[in-house]
């Protein structure tokens, strides 16, 4: 399976799979969308991209991919979730629907739409960790928060604290698992996204 460029799919059962899989080919993956789990077996890293988390959970269950995907993270497969696909990655959910399933990997609580009705969409400038340059523009939409992660998730931004709000930690990282509240995909800046294929390529090469 693992090729000198990396193939990096896009679980595409629903949600904003065409941007994602632009912004990995301008970040220099081959990207390509997974709806089943032939799909899954051949790329080398995933995608989970923004969306609806419930919807791609009753979906993930109908189509007999949340399994195969639990396993295929338990092995060590890079995966980067935007949104709903964080929400897909928690090992804990707040605020999710009774039958809600995540795919799991990441020691994090997540709240969905937790910013509140009024502050459904809005952008921010977010300062990544280890990121050169501008702050990053993160677009949140209906967007969750973390609001607690384990010892070995590591926490790579917040936003800053706001009109007596606190500050909520909106993207990290535990081993190959990435994860973002806002959506990279949809801004023209691909610094994530080449963070992630940094990520996928590490991970290939220290199993080759
Ligand atoms: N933009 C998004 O991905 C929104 C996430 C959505 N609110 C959910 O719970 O899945």
């Amino acid at each position: 399976m693992p090729s000198s460029t990396p193939v990096i799919g896009v679980l595409a059962l629903q949600g904003d799979v065409r941007e994602h899989l632009i912004a990995l080919a301008e970040a220099d993956a081959l990207a390509r969308p997974v709806r089943r789990t032939e799909e899954l077996a051949e790329v080398d890293a995933l995608v989970i991209p923004g969306g609806e988390s419930t919807t791609m959970s009753k979906l993930a269950l109908a189509f007999d991919l949340m399994e195969p995907l639990r396993a295929r993270v338990a092995a060590g497969m890079p995966v980067y979730g935007s949104c709903a696909g964080m929400i897909m990655l928690a090992e804990k959910i707040l605020d999710g629907r009774d039958d809600q399933q995540s795919v799991g990997g990441i020691d994090m609580t997540v709240r969905r739409n937790a910013f509140g009705r009024q502050n459904e969409s809005f952008e921010s400038a977010i300062d990544f960790q280890g990121f050169e340059g501008e702050p990053v523009h993160g677009v949140f939409i209906r967007a969750p928060w973390v609001e607690s992660v384990g010892a070995g998730v590591e926490v790579l931004a917040e936003l800053p604290a706001a009109d007596g709000a606190e500050s909520r930690i909106v993207a990290v990282r535990q081993g190959n698992l990435l994860a973002t509240s806002f959506h990279p995909e949809l801004t023209g800046d691909h610094r994530v996204h080449a963070l992630f294929v940094r990520m996928v390529e590490e991970a290939l090469a220290a199993r080759s």
